[in-house]
Parts: structure tokens; sequence; C-alpha cells
């Protein structure tokens, strides 16, 4: 564990600098919270003007895939801390610097490569720690695929590209007629072309859950682990469209929860939040992946914790304590972006915020497509189902148009 960061003055020669390696929704809110920690920021994306760069001191615009451009501006900036906030970076680069001792980065270089892609994480979890697992296996072509379904996989099943997220190119096979269309898609969606999927067995699950967990510093310079109150969440191929919190769990089933997530967190190590996806059947709770950053799923706690997950990785990162209790019960409800084109204009907020206990955000993305996510709705209320209807209502209200 490192101590506390001295925080300076940010634009001085004493500023601490921290930089954010991916700037859209997630960033730009960690991004705030470090300023309001007196932190000087520079937000980095593969786009001009991403949400995060928007709100930073320092705009950077790089293909973070390059190892090259990584590591130049990586040099050039010399920033305190590295803070990856997407999955497609070059990580190995990372690593490299940070064994060089260049660079820290959150929570730790080697669980940035670990997660990059499904492969790393899953072998970890399940072949190293014994953590259950939905069945899987990695194939390099439709054929490899096709055995490894007839192999025991079996149907139904779901195939991912290994580099993705946000549900891009994934899809459910329900039996032999899907499997061309879903290698095909695969193909497509994954973020950087490689070639390769992991095929899963579905997992038939009661519900799903995002335990958010932070690894930050105690009072005796020791790490120290602390849980969120669970997440519920509703995914639509593949992608999140709403979450609340808390979401009721049997007492064994949370047991079993936290023990997973203390084992992987433990395991990939340093400071900062992490947001452990987990599937639940009666007491039964399965690993799926995790995200050593904020979560999607967890901008709900903007609305249901006194500190959000973003305050929360601001201050395990910066060697800070956390506290990761309830306000109230809550909910949050995706806004996308419905039409395709630049700049678009957002009609009926007002109408939204009428509904009581309701926030929103606009994360003034410059380019909507119709599934892109352009915003969030936020409710608090006394029990989550109310909110989860109050989220929902406020987030059907703001219609993006074409300006
Ligand atoms: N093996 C499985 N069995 C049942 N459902 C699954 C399985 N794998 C994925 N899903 C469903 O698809 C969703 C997305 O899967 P996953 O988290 O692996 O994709 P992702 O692209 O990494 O998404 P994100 O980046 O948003 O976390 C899960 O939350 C779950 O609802
Ligand atoms: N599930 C991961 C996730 O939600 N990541 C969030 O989405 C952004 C990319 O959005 P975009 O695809 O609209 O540019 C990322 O920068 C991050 O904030
Ligand atoms: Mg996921």
């Amino acid at each position: 564990m490192s101590q506390p960061l001295s925080l300076g003055t940010p634009l001085s020669p004493t500023a601490t600098r921290v930089m954010l390696l991916g700037s859209g929704e997630l960033g730009k809110e960690v991004l705030i919270a470090l300023q309001r920690l007196g932190v000087e920021t520079i937000a980095v994306d593969r786009y001009e003007h991403a949400p995060g760069q928007q709100v930073a001191h320092h705009a950077r615009t790089i293909a973070m895939s390059d190892p090259e451009a990584l590591r130049a501006l990586i040099e050039a900036e010399r920033p305190a801390l590295v803070v990856p906030e997407i999955e497609a970076i070059a990580t190995p680069v990372l690593q490299e610097l940070e064994a060089q001792g260049l660079v820290r980065v959150i929570p730790t270089a080697r669980a940035a490569r670990l997660t990059m892609d499904r492969e790393g994480i899953r072998r970890l979890a399940a072949e190293t720690l014994g953590l259950p697992t939905s069945p899987y296996a990695f194939c390099d072509s439709l054929e490899e695929l096709q055995q490894a379904i007839d192999g025991g996989i079996g149907y139904p099943c779901v195939v991912k590209p290994v580099m993705s997220s946000s549900g891009k190119g994934q899809s459910k096979l329900d039996g032999p007629q899907d499997v061309r269309k879903a290698w095909d898609y695969a193909m497509a969606g994954g973020r950087v072309s490689h070639g390769r999927v992991i095929v899963e067995g579905f997992i038939d699950f009661d519900y799903e859950i995002t335990l958010l967990t932070v690894r930050s510093v105690g009072a005796d310079g020791q790490a120290e682990t602390s849980f969120c109150a669970p997440i519920g969440h509703v995914q639509v191929s593949g992608d999140y469209v709403e979450s609340w919190q808390p979401h009721p769990m049997s007492p064994a089933a949370l047991e079993k929860a936290q023990h997973i997530a203390r084992a992987v967190t433990q395991d990939l190590g340093g400071q900062g939040l992490f947001g452990v996806e987990l599937f639940v059947k009666g007491d039964q709770v399965w690993f799926s992946e995790v995200s050593p950053r904020p979560h999607d799923t967890g901008m709900v706690t903007m609305a249901t914790q006194w500190q959000s997950e973003f305050e929360l990785h601001a201050r395990a990162i910066l060697g800070l304590p956390v506290d990761t209790s309830l306000k109230s019960p809550g909910a949050s409800a995706v806004i996308y972006g419905g039409v395709e084109g630049t700049g678009v204009v957002f009609e009926g907020v007002a109408e939204a915020l009428r509904v009581p206990g309701t926030d929103i955000r606009l994360f003034g993305k410059p380019e909507s497509f119709s599934k892109r996510r352009m915003g969030v709705a936020l409710a608090h209320a006394d029990d989550v189902d109310t909110a989860r209807v109050r989220a929902k209502e406020a987030a059907g209200k703001v219609r993006p148009r074409l300006g």
C-alpha cells in the first residue's frame, strides 16, 4: 500500500497530477472528484471533446491502444498516477513503465493487463483462485467454437469477443443454427481485431449484481477492503439499462459474494474501487468479471451513497480513507442517443426533473448513436421499487433530437 499522496496546488510546481486513460462518462465523474481534492487532471481519450476532457485541466487525444503513442504521452507528462478508465489500452507499456518505477498505475499495471481481455481475468478467477464461474472455452475459429459447444459447453451459451465491453459483439446461442451468426457478430464487434472469442455456458441466474469493492489504506497503513451495498441491474444485449441499490440478498449469498470479491481484488492488488460482477441463484454465486475501476451500473451511487463510486475511487487511489455507507435507496436508468449525428439537443429535461427525487447527468458526448449511452437519470426514494419507477420515468422524458 502506498501512503497518502501529498496534495499540492494544481497548475503549480507542487501539483499532484493524475492522468485518466479513457475519459467517458465514468472518467468524467472521477475527474470531478479528483479536482474537488485539488488534483491537477489530464484527460486522455481516443477522440476529441470526450466527456472527461471537457472538465479536466488538460485534454490529450491519442490512440491509447498504440504502445508508442501511449509511452510517449506518459513520459512527456510524468503524472503521479495513471488511471485506466477503459480496457482498450496498450497495457504491456503500463507494465514496463511501472516496472521501471516511472509511474504508478491504478490499481496496478498487472490488474489492468489481466482485465483488458476476458481470458486473463477468467483464467485467474477460475483456474488460479478456484472461484465458481460459468463453464467456458476460448476459440480462435468458427470450427473451434463449434467443437467447444459440442464438447461440453452445450446450449444455451453466450459468445463474446475476448476484447469488448458493454455487450459489443456478444450474443446468446440457443442452438446450432446460431453459431455462425454469433461468430460473425463477435468478429465485427470486438474492440481490437483479435479473432478470439470466449464461449460461456449460460447461467440461469435469479438476479445479477455488481459488488463495488474498495481497496484503500487503513489507519494502520495496511490494505483495507470495504464493500458497498449490492447493486442490482438489468442488462439488454449485454449492456446495462437500469440499476438500483441496495439489492436484497440472502445472508449466505451475500457472504459468498463478498468472499469472491475479496479474493479477486486481493489478488489484483493495489488501491482503488473495483466493480465485481456476480450472478446469483438462491444461495449460489458465480463470478462473471471485474472492472478494476468504477462500473457503469455504479452510477446509481451518485444518488444512493454519501460517497459515490467515483469519490471512493478518487479517495482510495490518493491513499485517503473511504466511507461506503448508503444514504438512501435509489436507482439509475440509461438515456440512449436514439438518433445518429453530432451536436444533439435534449428535449424534456425540465419534465424529467419534475419527477420527484430525480436528477440527471448528460455526458456531453459530441456524437450520438442510436444505442450510445448519452446520459443517465438518477432517483432516490424510500424504497428501491419507487426509485426504479422514478428513474425510468425521468429517463423516458429526455428525448435527444438532431440539432
Ligand atoms: N454466461 C452467462 N450466462 C448468463 N448471462 C450472461 C453470461 N454472460 C453474460 N451474460 C449477460 O450479459 C451481460 C454482459 O456480459 P459481460 O459483463 O460479460 O459483458 P461486457 O461486454 O463485459 O459488459 P460490461 O462491459 O457492460 O460489463 C451480463 O451482465 C449478463 O446479464
Ligand atoms: N461498460 C463500460 C463502460 O460503461 N464504460 C464507459 O463508457 C465509456 C465509453 O463510451 P462510448 O462507447 O459511448 O464512447 C468509457 O469511457 C467509460 O466511461
Ligand atoms: Mg460486464
